[in-house]
């Protein structure tokens, strides 16, 4: 059997070779269904460790988790290093390691960088779909980086926008990424949201880059950057005044700074909504707050493993 005593490495190359944001999009909306369901869907996932490393301000993460329904088993190591910005290293290096559930085999050693740069928009897409307005027509961005790059890529695949707008602290990656997909660059992040309909923030900001005043009623915001307990992108009137969904309850109240600084009330998980058990409010203000699970790169995982293997017609 491939992979027993001899893992394939998979490159970046490789994986993104295996990888279809639409099909990334229904896959991993049935894993954040799954997570709400772990006693029929089987799904193991202990919250994520951070190892801080104080001296170079970055953290190692450690994710692991299994589907049964996927007889997936998968960690990922992830390093988090913002100091790496500006450089030609990334500021998330991160490697999947993907085993064979019946023996503890390890299958493969993948990169995991593109997964995640891919499963978290794609996650942000399917809660976008259930929670934002089906007309929705503006879409803004605040931050300019590799999530913001893949936002844009995997909502422009469900809606039609009319516009998409740009906010950066550093105008120049702003203006770069808004001559990719034709968008415009704002001057201040107010100025972004003003009247958009969906808004992803995407930095690496510590402390609110949203005010509850600037976000239109009705609109959808999937919040992203903020994922240790310290910091957060919203202001507290924000998720005050909004229904808050997360993609799992016990990382929310462990992880998120917008929840747990904000004293902010969860109303459901995503996936309580994809199992049609909790209410979308699509036409109230609705925030997603993404801090990413496992399962996400868990079931990513197995997807490229399984297309790869097929495609070399291994067993
Ligand atoms: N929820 C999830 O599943 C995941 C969340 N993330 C988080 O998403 C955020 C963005 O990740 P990437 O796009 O990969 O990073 P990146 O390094 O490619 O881009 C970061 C962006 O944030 C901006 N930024 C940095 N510091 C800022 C500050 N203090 N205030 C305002 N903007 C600031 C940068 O200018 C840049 O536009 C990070 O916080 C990251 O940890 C990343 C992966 C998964
Ligand atoms: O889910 C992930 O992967 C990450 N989430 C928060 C920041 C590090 C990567």
């Amino acid at each position: 059997m491939a992979g027993i005593r001899n893992p394939l490495t998979m490159s970046a190359e490789t994986v993104s070779k295996y990888l279809d944001m639409r099909e990334l999009i229904d896959v991993v909306e049935r894993s954040l269904g799954d997570l709400s369901d772990k006693e029929s869907s089987g799904i193991e996932q202990p919250v994520r460790t951070f190892v801080p490393v104080k001296k170079y301000q970055s953290l190692l993460g450690v994710m692991p988790g299994y589907s049964a329904k996927d007889d997936a088993l998968a960690t990922k190591l992830v390093s988090v290093c913002p100091q790496n910005a500006g450089t030609d290293i990334p500021t998330h290096l991160a490697t999947i390691l993907l085993f064979e559930p019946s023996n503890g085999c390890l299958k493969a050693i993948m990169d995991g960088e593109v997964i995640t740069t891919m499963r978290t928009a794609a996650a942000s897409a399917a809660a976008t779909k259930y929670l934002a307005r089906d007309d929705s027509k503006i879409l803004a961005i605040i931050g300019a980086g590799h999530q913001a790059r893949s936002h844009i890529q995997a909502l422009s695949l469900l809606y039609d926008f009319t516009e998409v707008r740009i906010w950066s602290r550093t105008k120049a990656t702003a203006t770069a990424l808004a001559h990719e997909f034709g968008a415009r660059v704002c001057e201040s992040a107010e100025e972004a949201v003003k009247d958009a309909d969906i808004i992803c923030t995407v930095t690496f900001s510590a402390t609110p880059v949203l005010q509850g005043e600037w976000v239109k009623a009705g609109a959808h915001v999937n919040a992203v950057g903020a994922c240790i307990a310290s910091s957060r992108e919203l202001s507290e009137s924000l998720t005050r005044d909004a229904i808050v969904y997360v993609d799992s309850r016990e990382g929310a109240l462990k992880e998120s700074g917008d929840i747990i600084i904000n004293k902010a009330e969860i109303y459901a998980e995503v996936g309580e909504v994809i199992l049609g058990r909790k209410e979308a409010f699509k036409h109230k203000t609705t925030v997603f707050i993404s801090l990413g699970v496992a399962i996400e790169d868990v079931v990513s995982a197995k997807l490229v493993y399984d297309k790869y293997v097929a495609s070399q017609g291994m067993q």
